[in-house]
C-alpha cells in the first residue's frame, strides 16, 4: 500500500517513524546502491569504514546540504521527498566537521552562546558550567576563535554541539585533532554521561574503533558507498580487520577501584578481585574506573588455572564466536554483566572444543588493563 506523505512538516501517517528513517537515498555517489537507514530516536551509533566510503557523503545528505533524492523522516517529520529537500536549519540536527568551522570573527563564548541561544532544548546554565570544565574550554572562552589550535577548535566544536542539543547529532571525526589520552580519558566519559542524561540520536563517525566502542553499542558500515544497518561491535572490527583499516579489537571493562599499593590497581568486577598496573590517573577508592583490554591479550582455559604470574582470572560464558579473515576466532565473553572479547587461534578453539553458553576461565595480565 502506498504510504501519502505530506511534502515537508509532520508525516502523521507513518506508524513508528519517530527516528530517523532513511529509504531509498540516493546521491550521485551511490545511485546503484540506494541507503537504508533506520534508527530509533535516542542512541549513540558509531560510523566508520574505508577512507573514501561515502560516510561524510552519508551525514552531508542527512543534513541537507547535499543533493540527493529519496526519503527521510526524523521524529515524524519529512525532511526529503522524491527531489524536495527541507532546508538544513529546519531541519532539528546539528552536524559537526572534522575542521570545526566555528563562526570567524567571534570569541569561543560568543559561538557556544550562538548555540545555545538557537536551541529548541537549551541545556541548563549549570549543565553547561559542566562541560566547560570537563572540556577544558574555560581558558580559552575569550579567545577569538582564530587563535585556537586544530584540537581545542575541535574540542570548542563539539561543545557548540552540546549546548545545542538538537534531537539528532552528527558527527564527522569531530575528535581527531586531540590527543588520543584526553579523547579518551576525559572526553568520551563525558559524552557518554552526557548522552545517558540527555538523550539524542548520536552518529558518530570516526577511524578511530576505540572512540565508536567507548560511545557505541551499534556501528554503521559503510563500504564503496554500502550502507549496512546498524551491526555488533564484533562485526565491524572483523570488516576493519579484513579492509586493514582497523586496530586489533579493545573491549571497555568498568570496575570499582579496591586500592592502589606500589602501582599495582586492585580492582573489584562484580564480586571479582582483578588487577591493573602501570596505570596512570589518579583512582580513589570506590571510584568506578574503565580499562580497555585488548582481545588479543586473553587467554582461555577449560578449567580453573593454578597459582600464576598471571593475575587475572575471570570465570566467564561463552556468548559467542565468530572467525577472523586472519584464521582466529574472535570470543564473546560475558562476565559480571558486562562483555568483552577475547582472540584465539582456530587450532585453539578446536583443542578446547568451545561451546557457546559454556563457562570458562579467561586469564590476561595486569598490565593488559590500559586505564582511560
Ligand atoms: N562535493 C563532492 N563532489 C564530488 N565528489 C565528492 C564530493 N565530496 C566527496 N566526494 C567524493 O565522494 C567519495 C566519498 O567521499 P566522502 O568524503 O563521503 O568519504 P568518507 O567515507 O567520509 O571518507 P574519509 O573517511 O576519508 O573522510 C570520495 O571519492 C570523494 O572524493
Amino acid at each position: 500500500m502506498e504510504i501519502t506523505l505530506p511534502l515537508f512538516g509532520t508525516a502523521s501517517t507513518t506508524s513508528d517513524s519517530t527516528g530517523l528513517s532513511v529509504t531509498g537515498l540516493v546521491t550521485s555517489l551511490n545511485a546503484a546502491t540506494p541507503w537504508q537507514l533506520e534508527l530509533p530516536a535516542s542512541g549513540v551509533f558509531g560510523l566508520t569504514g574505508p577512507s573514501g566510503s561515502g560516510k561524510s557523503t552519508l551525514l552531508a545528505a542527512l543534513a541537507g546540504q547535499r543533493h540527493c533524492r529519496g526519503h527521510i523522516t526524523f521524529a515524524n517529520t519529512v525532511w526529503q521527498r522524491g527531489r524536495r529537500a527541507l532546508a538544513t536549519h529546519k531541519r532539528t540536527l546539528s552536524l559537526g566537521f572534522q575542521d570545526s568551522r566555528l563562526f570567524a570573527g567571534q570569541s569561543v563564548a560568543d559561538n557556544l552562546a550562538l548555540a545555545r541561544r538557537y536551541s529548541r532544548r537549551p541545556l541548563p546554565e549549570e549543565e553547561c558550567g559542566r562541560l566547560l570544565e570537563a572540556f577544558g574550554i574555560e581558558p580559552l572562552l575569550y579567545q577569538p576563535v582564530e587563535l585556537l589550535s586544530g584540537g581545542e577548535a575541535q574540542r570548542v566544536a563539539v561543545l557548540r554541539q552540546l549546548f545545542n542539543n538538537a534531537p539528532l547529532q552528527l558527527f564527522d571525526e569531530p575528535l581527531s585533532a586531540v590527543d588520543r589520552a584526553q579523547v579518551l580519558r576525559r572526553l568520551l566519559p563525558t559524552l557518554r554521561d552526557f548522552w545517558a542524561r540527555y538523550p539524542a540520536l548520536v552518529i558518530w563517525t570516526s577511524h578511530d574503533f576505540d572512540e565508536i566502542q567507548l560511545l557505541a553499542q551499534r556501528c554503521l558500515w559503510m563500504d564503496s558507498a554500502n550502507l549496512s544497518a546498524p551491526l555488533p561491535l564484533p562485526e565491524v572490527a572483523q570488516r576493519l580487520d579484513s579492509h586493514g583499516v582497523g586496530d586489533s579489537c579493545r573491549s571497555r571493562i568498568e570496575a570499582r577501584v579496591e586500592s592502589l599499593n606500589d602501582g599495582l590497581l586492585t580492582l573489584d568486577l562484580g564480586g571479582i578481585s582483578i588487577f591493573a598496573d602501570r596505570v596512570a590517573g589518579h583512582y580513589r577508592k570506590g571510584d568506578t574506573a574503565a580499562f580497555l583490554l585488548e582481545a588479543g591479550d586473553i587467554s582461555l582455559s577449560v578449567e580453573k588455572p593454578g597459582l600464576s604470574s598471571i593475575l587475572n582470572c575471570l570465570q566467564v560464558t561463552l556468548v559467542a564466536k565468530q572467525n577472523l579473515t586472519d584464521g582466529r576466532i574472535r570470543l564473546r565473553l560475558a562476565a559480571a554483566d558486562q562483555v568483552f572479547y577475547a582472540d584465539i587461534s582456530r587450532l585453539s578453539c578446536e583443542r578446547l572444543e568451545l561451546r557457546e553458553g559454556t563457562t570458562y576461565f579467561a586469564q590476561f595480565k595486569a598490565g593488559s588493563l590500559a586505564g582511560l
